[in-house]
């Protein structure tokens, strides 16, 4: 099989000075009631990739809000794992290398939307940026409401309460009272571990390399300390701490170590017990970990699409098993 097809990886996700930027999301609404967004059954989708940290959480908070329960309430659209120089594709991609296809409901009035990009157009038709997923799309307005998947975990998880199971109503995952300590955990966990891996990995001279491969094992190390004797990052409680971190830290043996040049250590390796039990209890324990982590798409994005960090596009076959069971 030979790897040809040109991907949006082939251009430089750096900048001149070898240091990867992320860009700033522009859709930064909120469904509220007596808003412009009104929560309503029907009228809103989301799109995602399965391979993507960022609309993992998103896909966890819908999970774990028991939404995939309310028929219509927040249908997901799957895109392809492959991301090609046009970006996210909702339809058939161009590429010989291995990638697993989209799926999901259309987007109404865009079911012949081939590229999430079709979609950011179509809300704003001077869009010049990366047209990134998580998405959550308006069908009334025909528009997107949000693209920051830190605020969408943060509107979501009550956003939709009146029509979900009574069980789930009133559960937040930014509780008040914790809301300090999640905000100074977010503080670091963000620059240094979520995107600090990205940081890494794009990286295209040693100095900014070394300027965030380092920084990520120290808040690693921070991690393992502040874990030790909790089950979860802030509280008694599962909270946004947790699962914006879960997304990071499941992709970091299978794809970061080797892909993204994170291998000081691994999770699973012994450095990190506090980290790898707490892992491994989210993932083992609670269903909405385990069902919104895909593997075969985690890594078949990651090493298929960035063209030049992986010319060839081979998929690596481990580490097996991709996680370890709970009693290890
Ligand atoms: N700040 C955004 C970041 C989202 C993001 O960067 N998503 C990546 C996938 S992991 C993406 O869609 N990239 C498309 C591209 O770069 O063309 C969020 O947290 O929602």
């Amino acid at each position: 099989m030979s790897f040809t097809s040109e991907s949006v990886a082939s251009k430089p996700f750096a900048s001149a000075d070898g240091r990867y930027h992320r860009q700033t999301s522009t859709f930064r609404d909120v469904i509220a009631p007596g808003t412009k967004f009104e929560p309503e059954v029907g009228r809103y989708k989301l799109i995602v990739s399965l391979a993507c940290p960022w609309a993992s959480r998103v896909l966890i908070v819908r999970a774990l809000k028991k939404m995939d329960q309310v028929e219509n309430l927040l249908p997901v659209t799957v895109v392809d794992t492959f991301l090609g120089e046009k970006g996210w594709c909702l339809g058939e991609v161009d590429t010989d290398r291995p990638h697993n296809p989209a799926y999901g409901p259309k987007i109404p009035g865009h079911e012949n939307a081939r590229y999430v990009r079709d979609l950011y157009l179509a809300a704003d038709p001077d869009y010049e940026l990366r047209a990134t997923v998580p998405l959550l799309w308006d069908t009334k307005h025909n528009t997107i409401v949000n693209n920051e998947s830190s605020e969408l975990i943060r509107f979501l998880d009550t956003a939709f309460d009146q029509f979900l199971p009574k069980e789930v109503q009133g559960i937040t995952y930014y509780p008040k009272e914790l809301r300090k300590e999640i905000d100074a955990i977010n503080e670091w966990v963000y620059p240094t571990i979520n995107n600090g891996v990205y940081k890494s990995g794009f990286a295209t001279t040693m100095d900014a390399y070394l300027e965030n491969v380092k920084p990520l094992f120290e808040s690693l190390d921070s991690l393992e300390k502040h874990l030790q004797g909790k089950k979860y990052m802030v509280g008694d409680q599962l909270t946004e701490a947790d699962i914006r971190l879960f997304t990071t830290i499941i992709r970091f043996d299978p794809v970061y170590v080797g892909h993204f040049k994170c291998n000081l250590h691994t999770i699973r390796g012994g450095r990190f017990p506090n980290v790898h039990r707490w892992l491994r209890e989210l993932y083992w324990n609670d269903e909405a970990f385990k069902s919104t982590t895909d593997f075969d798409s985690i890594k078949k994005h990651y090493y298929a699409s960035h063209v030049k960090i992986n010319p060839t596009g081979i998929v690596p076959l481990g580490p097996e098993p991709h996680i370890e069971p709970l009693d290890q």
